[in-house]
């Protein structure tokens, strides 16, 4: 089901929650929202819901305006983190709730519901569950129960705001892969609001980023990171350290930090730069090469993935490095390193970008 938004706008007094949001989504496509708390994604949800309505711009889903047509009537699929179940109904009461809030004429009968609220149970894999009550099963189960009950009025959009805020990191990883499955499976349009950039990466063909009540980029995960549009999406993904610098004659420069200069194609004058940080490598060295050491390791901290990264601080901004392979036996708490750049993304003054590039062949590292 295709979504087009144009324009939006919903203020809350003198807070403006959407600033003229636009964009759409493709059928079958899977979208997520990120951006910093407060810039507008689950007013967005709320308005696409029909939960709420806004001051100007336009929502159509399908072609269709949704000027004027109730939550109920959009035949949307909801899940909210502050849509919990209802305690004192079972599981399988939960689910059946969703085909009872059906339109009438929609709104199968007794033996129809009970087949449709097993088939649904089967779906989200928790057939056995269908007699205990909410209290009784796991966070991961509830929001299957959650989705279950969302997809029981059979949708083609699917609303997600922050389903697994309430899982633990390894549920979750299984949960959204599942997800992911069940959207392609069903041939689904999702949209799903979250905090988590790496859920977002992993599991959306496209983030939408929002800043400030507008959606500032809407992307590829893998162009997001490649090409951000704003200085906003550079340092917002990715984790990125930003770094003040100069540009002469296409040379960036950091003054007098001990960092390597690098190629960018951008005017002369300031310049911010994002490094990522698999994009900083961090030669430990057995002395400091006479003199003040040019950087020294901080701490090291061990990645999810089980690689061991330096953290550094220059110029006050904290700074994650890989470690360069053959210098790893010497890096440790207070070891003097050199480092190398492999690229960064950076903005000139007059809103430019380029894609920076070490000075010279760098070591490969
Ligand atoms: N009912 C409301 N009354 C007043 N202000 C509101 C209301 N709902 C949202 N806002 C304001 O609108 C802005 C956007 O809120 P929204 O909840 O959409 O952001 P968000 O991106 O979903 O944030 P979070 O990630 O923290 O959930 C915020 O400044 C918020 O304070």
């Amino acid at each position: 089901m295709t979504v087009t938004v144009t324009g939006l706008v919903r203020r809350f007094g003198a807070a403006t929650a959407l600033d003229g949001v636009s964009f759409a989504l493709a059928e079958g496509e899977f979208a997520a929202l990120l951006g910093p708390s407060g810039s507008g994604k689950s007013t967005l949800l709320r308005i696409l819901a029909g939960l709420e309505g806004s001051e100007a711009g336009e929502v159509r889903i399908a072609g269709r305006s949704m000027a004027g047509v109730p939550a109920r009537a959009r035949n949307i699929g909801v899940v909210f983190q502050n849509y919990a179940l209802f305690r004192h109904m079972t599981i399988f009461e939960n689910v059946a709730f969703g085909l009872r809030v059906r339109p009438r004429a929609a709104r199968p009968d007794r033996a129809e519901t009970a087949r449709r609220v097993r088939e649904l149970l089967q779906l989200v894999q928790i057939p056995e569950l269908e007699r205990r009550y909410p209290d009784q099963v796991s966070g991961g189960q509830r929001q299957r129960v959650a989705l279950a009950r969302a997809l029981a009025i059979e949708p083609h959009l699917l609303l997600l705001d922050e389903p697994f805020g309430a899982l633990d990191a390894l549920v979750r990883r299984d949960v959204r892969r599942w997800l992911r499955g069940l959207h392609d499976r069903l041939g689904l349009t999702t949209l799903l609001v979250t905090h988590d950039q790496e859920e977002a990466m992993e599991l959306a063909d496209r983030v939408a980023v929002m800043e400030r009540g507008r959606v500032v980029q809407f992307d590829p995960p893998a162009a997001l990171l490649a090409a951000p549009a704003t200085p906003f999406v550079a340092g917002f993904i990715g984790h990125a350290a930003r770094l003040e610098g100069e540009v002469r004659a296409g040379v960036l420069r950091f003054g007098s930090l001990p960092l390597p200069p690098l190629r960018a194609a951008l005017p002369d004058g300031p310049a911010t730069a994002f490094l990522r940080p698999g994009a900083v490598v961090a030669e430990a060295l057995a002395e400091a090469p006479g003199g003040a050491p040019p950087a020294a390791i901080e701490l090291l901290r061990v990645t999810a993935e089980g690689e061991r990264r330096a953290v550094l601080t220059l110029g006050g901004v904290t700074l994650e490095a890989r470690l360069a392979p053959g210098s790893e036996a010497r890096a440790a708490r207070g070891a003097p390193c050199r480092l190398h750049i492999a690229g960064a993304q950076v903005f000139g003054a007059g809103g430019g970008r380029a894609e920076a590039r070490p000075l010279r062949a760098a070591p490969v590292l």
